[in-house]
Protein backbone atom coordinates (compact mmCIF):
# COMPACT_ATOMS: atom_id res chain seq x y z
CA UNK A 1 0.00 0.00 0.00
CA UNK A 2 1.47 3.51 -0.93
CA UNK A 3 1.89 6.05 2.14
CA UNK A 4 1.73 9.76 1.58
CA UNK A 5 5.43 10.93 2.16
CA UNK A 6 6.16 11.20 6.02
CA UNK A 7 8.04 14.47 7.27
CA UNK A 8 11.27 13.23 6.38
CA UNK A 9 10.59 12.35 2.91
CA UNK A 10 9.73 16.15 2.40
CA UNK A 11 12.05 17.68 -0.09
CA UNK A 12 14.93 20.21 1.10
CA UNK A 13 14.88 23.84 -0.40
CA UNK A 14 16.89 25.89 2.09
CA UNK A 15 15.98 29.06 0.29
CA UNK A 16 14.09 29.76 -2.76
CA UNK A 17 15.65 27.99 -5.62
CA UNK A 18 18.01 30.75 -6.45
CA UNK A 19 21.37 30.64 -7.54
CA UNK A 20 22.43 32.77 -5.11
CA UNK A 21 23.57 31.73 -1.39
CA UNK A 22 24.65 28.69 0.27
CA UNK A 23 22.57 25.45 -0.71
CA UNK A 24 24.21 22.69 1.41
CA UNK A 25 24.08 18.99 -0.01
CA UNK A 26 21.68 17.46 2.84
CA UNK A 27 21.49 13.51 3.90
CA UNK A 28 18.83 12.74 6.28
CA UNK A 29 20.00 9.77 8.17
CA UNK A 30 20.37 10.57 11.84
CA UNK A 31 22.82 7.46 12.00
CA UNK A 32 25.66 9.05 9.91
CA UNK A 33 26.88 11.35 12.40
CA UNK A 34 27.49 8.35 15.11
CA UNK A 35 29.58 6.86 12.41
CA UNK A 36 33.84 6.70 13.13
CA UNK A 37 33.92 6.28 9.38
CA UNK A 38 31.86 6.23 6.06
CA UNK A 39 33.22 3.90 3.70
CA UNK A 40 31.57 4.49 0.07
CA UNK A 41 32.15 1.30 -1.21
CA UNK A 42 30.67 1.60 -4.88
CA UNK A 43 33.01 4.58 -5.19
CA UNK A 44 35.85 3.04 -3.52
CA UNK A 45 36.21 5.86 -1.47
CA UNK A 46 35.57 6.87 2.26
CA UNK A 47 36.16 9.43 4.76
CA UNK A 48 39.21 8.05 6.92
CA UNK A 49 41.37 6.85 3.81
CA UNK A 50 40.60 10.46 1.63
CA UNK A 51 40.62 13.80 2.11
CA UNK A 52 37.26 14.22 0.62
CA UNK A 53 36.68 17.91 1.76
CA UNK A 54 40.30 18.75 -0.31
CA UNK A 55 39.30 16.37 -3.30
CA UNK A 56 36.03 17.62 -3.46
CA UNK A 57 35.04 20.61 -1.80
CA UNK A 58 35.41 23.17 -4.77
CA UNK A 59 32.94 21.25 -6.91
CA UNK A 60 29.55 23.08 -8.58
CA UNK A 61 28.74 20.72 -11.47
CA UNK A 62 27.79 17.02 -11.35
CA UNK A 63 27.11 15.38 -14.40
CA UNK A 64 25.90 11.75 -14.31
CA UNK A 65 25.31 9.68 -17.65
CA UNK A 66 24.97 5.67 -18.04
CA UNK A 67 27.83 4.75 -19.87
CA UNK A 68 31.41 4.98 -18.41
CA UNK A 69 33.06 5.74 -21.75
CA UNK A 70 30.37 9.00 -22.42
CA UNK A 71 31.54 10.31 -18.73
CA UNK A 72 35.17 9.81 -19.26
CA UNK A 73 34.59 11.85 -23.17
CA UNK A 74 32.41 14.14 -21.12
CA UNK A 75 35.33 15.16 -18.67
CA UNK A 76 38.45 15.41 -21.56
CA UNK A 77 35.76 17.70 -23.74
CA UNK A 78 35.07 19.40 -20.41
CA UNK A 79 38.77 19.76 -19.83
CA UNK A 80 39.36 21.44 -23.10
CA UNK A 81 36.57 23.74 -22.67
CA UNK A 82 37.76 24.99 -19.44
CA UNK A 83 40.92 25.23 -20.94
CA UNK A 84 42.65 23.40 -18.01
CA UNK A 85 46.14 22.60 -18.12
CA UNK A 86 47.34 19.48 -20.32
CA UNK A 87 45.48 18.14 -23.09
CA UNK A 88 43.10 16.12 -20.29
CA UNK A 89 43.47 12.74 -22.12
CA UNK A 90 45.18 11.01 -19.31
CA UNK A 91 42.50 11.95 -17.28
CA UNK A 92 42.14 9.44 -14.17
CA UNK A 93 39.13 7.69 -12.88
CA UNK A 94 38.84 8.50 -9.43
CA UNK A 95 36.74 5.59 -9.00
CA UNK A 96 39.71 2.98 -10.25
CA UNK A 97 39.66 0.94 -7.63
CA UNK A 98 36.05 -0.49 -8.40
CA UNK A 99 34.50 -1.29 -11.74
CA UNK A 100 31.10 -0.43 -10.58
CA UNK A 101 31.27 2.99 -11.76
CA UNK A 102 33.60 5.84 -12.91
CA UNK A 103 34.13 9.22 -11.88
CA UNK A 104 36.48 12.17 -13.09
CA UNK A 105 37.13 15.51 -12.04
CA UNK A 106 37.90 18.25 -14.32
CA UNK A 107 37.51 21.57 -12.20
CA UNK A 108 34.96 22.36 -10.51
CA UNK A 109 33.07 19.46 -12.75
CA UNK A 110 32.81 16.24 -11.70
CA UNK A 111 31.44 13.91 -14.26
CA UNK A 112 30.08 10.27 -13.34
CA UNK A 113 28.79 6.81 -14.50
CA UNK A 114 25.84 5.29 -13.15
CA UNK A 115 25.25 2.18 -14.59
CA UNK A 116 21.64 1.30 -16.42
CA UNK A 117 18.24 1.37 -14.50
CA UNK A 118 16.99 2.67 -11.12
CA UNK A 119 18.82 0.26 -8.68
CA UNK A 120 22.48 1.43 -9.93
CA UNK A 121 21.43 4.93 -10.49
CA UNK A 122 20.26 4.64 -6.76
CA UNK A 123 23.33 2.85 -5.28
CA UNK A 124 25.75 5.50 -7.09
CA UNK A 125 23.47 8.70 -5.95
CA UNK A 126 23.11 7.56 -2.53
CA UNK A 127 27.22 7.31 -1.97
CA UNK A 128 27.64 10.41 -4.55
CA UNK A 129 25.22 12.80 -2.34
CA UNK A 130 27.42 11.37 0.77
CA UNK A 131 30.49 12.33 -0.47
CA UNK A 132 29.13 15.67 -1.62
CA UNK A 133 27.63 16.15 2.44
CA UNK A 134 31.45 15.23 3.99
CA UNK A 135 33.51 17.30 1.22
CA UNK A 136 31.23 20.23 2.34
CA UNK A 137 30.11 21.21 -1.27
CA UNK A 138 27.39 23.84 -1.87
CA UNK A 139 25.68 25.51 -4.32
CA UNK A 140 26.18 22.13 -6.42
CA UNK A 141 24.06 21.83 -9.31
CA UNK A 142 23.52 18.08 -10.94
CA UNK A 143 22.45 17.19 -14.47
CA UNK A 144 22.16 13.82 -16.01
CA UNK A 145 22.90 13.78 -19.57
CA UNK A 146 21.62 10.42 -21.24
CA UNK A 147 20.05 8.92 -23.99
CA UNK A 148 16.20 7.76 -24.53
CA UNK A 149 13.40 6.94 -26.36
CA UNK A 150 11.53 10.04 -27.98
CA UNK A 151 7.44 9.48 -28.81
CA UNK A 152 6.17 11.87 -31.64
CA UNK A 153 9.61 13.69 -31.94
CA UNK A 154 12.52 13.98 -34.43
CA UNK A 155 15.44 11.71 -33.37
CA UNK A 156 18.43 13.86 -32.47
CA UNK A 157 15.77 15.90 -30.44
CA UNK A 158 16.85 17.25 -26.97
CA UNK A 159 14.27 16.74 -24.17
CA UNK A 160 14.93 18.99 -21.13
CA UNK A 161 12.72 16.76 -18.58
CA UNK A 162 10.31 19.28 -16.68
CA UNK A 163 8.71 16.57 -14.55
CA UNK A 164 9.97 12.64 -14.57
CA UNK A 165 6.92 10.63 -14.64
CA UNK A 166 6.54 6.82 -14.02
CA UNK A 167 5.02 4.12 -16.38
CA UNK A 168 1.42 5.11 -15.33
CA UNK A 169 2.26 8.77 -16.58
CA UNK A 170 2.56 9.84 -12.73
CA UNK A 171 5.35 12.34 -10.81
CA UNK A 172 6.14 9.79 -8.57
CA UNK A 173 8.92 7.71 -7.51
CA UNK A 174 8.11 4.69 -5.57
CA UNK A 175 10.58 3.72 -2.83
CA UNK A 176 9.99 0.12 -1.57
CA UNK A 177 11.19 0.58 2.20
CA UNK A 178 11.16 -2.41 4.64
CA UNK A 179 7.58 -3.70 3.42
CA UNK A 180 6.66 -0.16 2.40
CA UNK A 181 6.16 1.71 -0.56
CA UNK A 182 6.98 5.19 0.13
CA UNK A 183 5.88 7.91 -2.56
CA UNK A 184 8.34 10.79 -3.44
CA UNK A 185 8.37 13.75 -5.49
CA UNK A 186 9.98 13.96 -8.98
CA UNK A 187 9.55 17.69 -9.62
CA UNK A 188 12.38 18.86 -11.72
CA UNK A 189 14.06 22.61 -11.30
CA UNK A 190 11.89 24.57 -13.63
CA UNK A 191 14.01 27.76 -13.28
CA UNK A 192 17.14 25.65 -13.95
CA UNK A 193 15.30 24.14 -17.07
CA UNK A 194 14.18 26.97 -18.49
CA UNK A 195 17.73 28.29 -18.81
CA UNK A 196 18.83 25.13 -20.14
CA UNK A 197 16.36 25.34 -22.75
CA UNK A 198 17.15 29.33 -23.70
CA UNK A 199 20.93 28.06 -23.50
CA UNK A 200 20.23 25.69 -26.17
CA UNK A 201 18.83 28.43 -28.61
CA UNK A 202 22.30 30.19 -28.76
CA UNK A 203 23.60 26.52 -30.25
CA UNK A 204 22.95 26.86 -34.01
CA UNK A 205 20.71 23.28 -35.45
CA UNK A 206 20.23 22.32 -32.08
CA UNK A 207 16.67 20.99 -31.75
CA UNK A 208 15.86 20.85 -27.77
CA UNK A 209 12.77 21.00 -26.15
CA UNK A 210 11.03 20.92 -22.43
CA UNK A 211 8.52 17.24 -22.04
CA UNK A 212 7.82 15.26 -19.39
CA UNK A 213 10.23 11.72 -19.48
CA UNK A 214 9.14 8.63 -18.53
CA UNK A 215 11.49 6.66 -16.33
CA UNK A 216 10.63 2.84 -16.47
CA UNK A 217 12.09 0.01 -14.92
CA UNK A 218 12.91 -1.89 -17.81
CA UNK A 219 13.83 -1.22 -21.88
CA UNK A 220 12.11 -4.23 -23.32
CA UNK A 221 8.38 -4.64 -22.15
CA UNK A 222 8.33 -1.85 -20.12
CA UNK A 223 8.72 0.87 -22.71
CA UNK A 224 6.02 -1.32 -24.98
CA UNK A 225 9.18 -2.72 -26.78
CA UNK A 226 8.20 -5.67 -29.89
CA UNK A 227 11.95 -6.84 -30.55
CA UNK A 228 12.91 -7.79 -26.78
CA UNK A 229 12.67 -11.75 -26.09
CA UNK A 230 9.27 -11.87 -24.44
CA UNK A 231 6.60 -9.58 -25.73
CA UNK A 232 2.54 -10.37 -24.62
CA UNK A 233 1.30 -7.47 -26.49
CA UNK A 234 0.32 -6.88 -29.99
CA UNK A 235 1.43 -3.96 -32.24
CA UNK A 236 -2.03 -1.99 -31.72
CA UNK A 237 -1.10 -2.02 -27.72
CA UNK A 238 1.89 -0.59 -27.99
CA UNK A 239 1.37 2.14 -29.63
CA UNK A 240 -1.97 3.41 -27.48
CA UNK A 241 0.12 3.46 -24.72
CA UNK A 242 2.77 5.46 -26.54
CA UNK A 243 0.01 7.52 -27.61
CA UNK A 244 -1.51 8.17 -24.39
CA UNK A 245 1.42 8.89 -22.91
CA UNK A 246 2.56 11.48 -25.99
CA UNK A 247 -1.01 13.02 -24.94
CA UNK A 248 -0.02 13.41 -21.24
CA UNK A 249 2.83 15.46 -21.93
CA UNK A 250 5.74 12.37 -22.22
CA UNK A 251 7.96 12.96 -24.74
CA UNK A 252 10.92 10.80 -24.12
CA UNK A 253 11.40 7.49 -22.04
CA UNK A 254 14.68 6.23 -20.22
CA UNK A 255 15.26 4.70 -16.58
CA UNK A 256 16.48 6.86 -14.15
CA UNK A 257 15.21 10.04 -14.38
CA UNK A 258 12.65 9.53 -11.65
CA UNK A 259 14.77 8.26 -8.65
CA UNK A 260 17.27 10.46 -9.69
CA UNK A 261 15.06 13.72 -9.20
CA UNK A 262 13.23 12.49 -5.62
CA UNK A 263 16.90 11.54 -4.52
CA UNK A 264 18.37 15.00 -5.77
CA UNK A 265 15.21 17.14 -4.95
CA UNK A 266 14.86 15.96 -0.79
CA UNK A 267 18.91 16.41 -0.59
CA UNK A 268 19.11 19.74 -2.00
CA UNK A 269 20.69 19.53 -5.58
CA UNK A 270 19.13 21.65 -7.91
CA UNK A 271 18.84 18.81 -10.37
CA UNK A 272 18.23 18.52 -14.56
CA UNK A 273 17.80 15.52 -16.76
CA UNK A 274 18.76 16.32 -20.46
CA UNK A 275 18.29 13.12 -22.68
CA UNK A 276 19.03 13.09 -26.59
CA UNK A 277 16.33 10.59 -28.16
CA UNK A 278 17.78 7.71 -30.60
CA UNK A 279 14.62 6.92 -32.36
CA UNK A 280 10.67 8.19 -32.29
CA UNK A 281 9.24 4.85 -30.79
CA UNK A 282 6.11 5.54 -32.66
CA UNK A 283 7.96 4.89 -35.85
CA UNK A 284 10.18 1.96 -34.29
CA UNK A 285 12.04 -0.52 -31.61
CA UNK A 286 14.98 -0.85 -32.76
CA UNK A 287 18.12 1.75 -32.50
CA UNK A 288 19.81 1.13 -36.18
CA UNK A 289 21.81 4.36 -35.76
CA UNK A 290 25.29 4.42 -37.81
CA UNK A 291 28.24 4.57 -35.07
CA UNK A 292 29.58 8.20 -36.31
CA UNK A 293 25.14 9.44 -35.99
CA UNK A 294 25.17 8.01 -32.47
CA UNK A 295 28.32 9.26 -30.99
CA UNK A 296 27.10 12.59 -32.51
CA UNK A 297 23.63 12.36 -30.85
CA UNK A 298 25.11 11.48 -27.35
CA UNK A 299 26.90 14.65 -27.89
CA UNK A 300 24.62 16.69 -28.09
CA UNK A 301 23.64 16.94 -24.52
CA UNK A 302 27.06 17.47 -23.39
CA UNK A 303 27.91 20.47 -25.83
CA UNK A 304 24.67 21.91 -24.34
CA UNK A 305 25.62 21.77 -20.53
CA UNK A 306 29.20 22.12 -21.08
CA UNK A 307 27.81 25.47 -22.51
CA UNK A 308 25.66 26.28 -19.47
CA UNK A 309 28.72 25.59 -17.58
CA UNK A 310 30.63 27.95 -19.01
CA UNK A 311 27.79 30.78 -18.85
CA UNK A 312 27.27 29.92 -15.00
CA UNK A 313 31.15 30.23 -14.08
CA UNK A 314 31.52 33.58 -16.89
CA UNK A 315 33.30 32.17 -19.75
CA UNK A 316 30.27 33.35 -21.99
CA UNK A 317 32.34 34.67 -24.09
CA UNK A 318 34.12 31.58 -25.19
CA UNK A 319 30.92 29.42 -26.24
CA UNK A 320 31.24 25.92 -28.48
O1 LIG B 1 22.01 6.76 -21.97
P1 LIG B 1 21.90 6.34 -20.56
O2 LIG B 1 22.36 7.36 -19.61
O3 LIG B 1 22.60 5.02 -20.32
O4 LIG B 1 20.33 6.06 -20.30
C1 LIG B 1 19.47 5.31 -21.11
O5 LIG B 1 20.08 4.24 -21.82
C2 LIG B 1 19.91 3.01 -21.12
C3 LIG B 1 19.21 2.00 -22.02
O6 LIG B 1 19.87 1.84 -23.22
C4 LIG B 1 19.08 3.32 -19.88
O7 LIG B 1 19.92 3.41 -18.77
C5 LIG B 1 18.42 4.62 -20.26
O8 LIG B 1 18.01 5.43 -19.20
O1 LIG C 1 14.35 3.66 -26.47
C1 LIG C 1 15.23 3.94 -25.63
C2 LIG C 1 16.49 4.43 -26.01
C3 LIG C 1 17.42 4.69 -25.04
N1 LIG C 1 17.11 4.48 -23.75
C4 LIG C 1 15.91 4.00 -23.37
O2 LIG C 1 15.66 3.80 -22.17
N2 LIG C 1 14.99 3.75 -24.32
Amino acid sequence: MASILPASNRRMRPDKNTYEGKRSVYVKNPYLDAMDEDILYHLDLGTKTHNLPAMFGDVKFVCVGGSPNRMKAFAQFMHKELQLEGDGEGIEDICAGTDRYCMFKTGPVLSISHGMGIPSISIMLHELIKLLHHARCCDVTIIRIGTSGGIGIAPGSVVITDIAVDSFFKPRFEQVILDNVVTRSTELDKELATDLLNCSREIPNFPTLIGHTMCTYDFYEGQGHLDGALCSFSREKKLDYLKRAYKAGVRNIEMESTVFAAMCGLCGLRAAVVCVTLLDRLESDQINLSHDVLVEYQQRPQLLISNFIKKQLGLCGQMS
